[in-house]
């Protein structure tokens, strides 16, 4: 992470490098955490309806009394980051609510990320409310997590962009309940495309394959000053 003394820029937030959590962010987390394991124990629950309506009953409650704190502004949020201005806080409001890998999100495994040499590494233990076929992680969810995996790749470049095209090949069924290993790294870099690839493991045996393109919208792809030595990675 670069920083100020006091701001960060959009541009600079890598993966595994956000700011120590405030004790306010801990408890965001706290909180997405226990309704992720709520929804992992929904599924599926064997009680009665008389059970199950008194649950309605509480599950509205909860929502209401949270419905009366309304929510903050993530624009905003966004905003100040993009103008270079944000505060740690940002940076952790920002990375902690996104899809699949964000600490306080219900809807997270979650999924840990980091970069490890000329790679993004990452590792997570799905649950059932991941399931496509019986036992086994569901392959639109495997191709979200490797959409995400080979976004970070960008952590390593100038510019930012989309996906343009995610190609993946499933070897082998992925489980639940035990570590998913996932790797991604940059292949090569064409103008305002960018080439890399993916994979997925479970106990050393690769499960899945992928490739992909990303676009940038404005100028072309090179590599950060503090990741030149990825240009032998790449090339080779
Ligand atoms: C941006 C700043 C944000 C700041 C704020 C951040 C907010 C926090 C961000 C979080 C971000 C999370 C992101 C999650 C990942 C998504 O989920 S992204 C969502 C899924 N993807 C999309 O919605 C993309 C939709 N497609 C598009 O918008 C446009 O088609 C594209 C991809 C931008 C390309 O449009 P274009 O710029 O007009 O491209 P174009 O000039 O036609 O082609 C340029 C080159 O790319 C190639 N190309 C074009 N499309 C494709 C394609 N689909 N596949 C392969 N190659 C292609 C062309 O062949 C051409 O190649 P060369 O001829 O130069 O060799």
């Amino acid at each position: 992470m670069i920083m100020t003394d006091t701001f960060y820029h959009f541009r600079d937030i890598r993966v595994a490098e956000t700011p120590a959590p405030s004790p306010r962010a801990e408890l965001h987390r706290e909180l997405g955490r226990t309704l992720a394991e709520l929804n992992e124990q929904v599924l599926r629950l064997d009680a009665s309806d008389d059970q199950l309506r008194d649950y309605i009953q509480q599950a509205r409650e909860l929502k209401a009394a949270m419905a009366e704190q309304g929510q903050r502004d993530y624009g905003t949020t966004l905003r100040r980051l993009l103008d270079g201005e944000g505060t740690g806080d940002d940076v952790t409001d920002l990375v902690d609510f996104e899809i699949l890998t964000g600490k306080a999100s219900p809807l997270s495994p979650p999924l840990e990320l980091w970069l490890e040499g000329d790679k993004v590494k990452g590792r997570g233990i799905f649950g059932l409310a991941f399931q496509g076929p019986p036992g086994r992680l569901h392959g639109g969810v495997i191709g979200l997590a490797l959409d995400i995996l080979l976004a970070k790749t960008q952590d390593f470049v100038e510019q930012i962009g989309v996906t343009g095209t995610l190609k993946i090949r499933y070897l082998a069924g992925t489980p639940l309940h035990k570590p998913v290993e996932f790797e991604a790294r940059l292949i090569r870099m064409e103008g305002r495309k960018l080439i890399c690839e993916g994979s997925v493991w479970v106990e050393g045996q690769q499960t899945v394959a992928a490739e992909g393109i990303w676009i940038s919208p404005r100028g072309d792809y090179r590599l950060k000053p503090e990741y030149a030595e990825l240009e032998a990675a790449i090339r080779a």
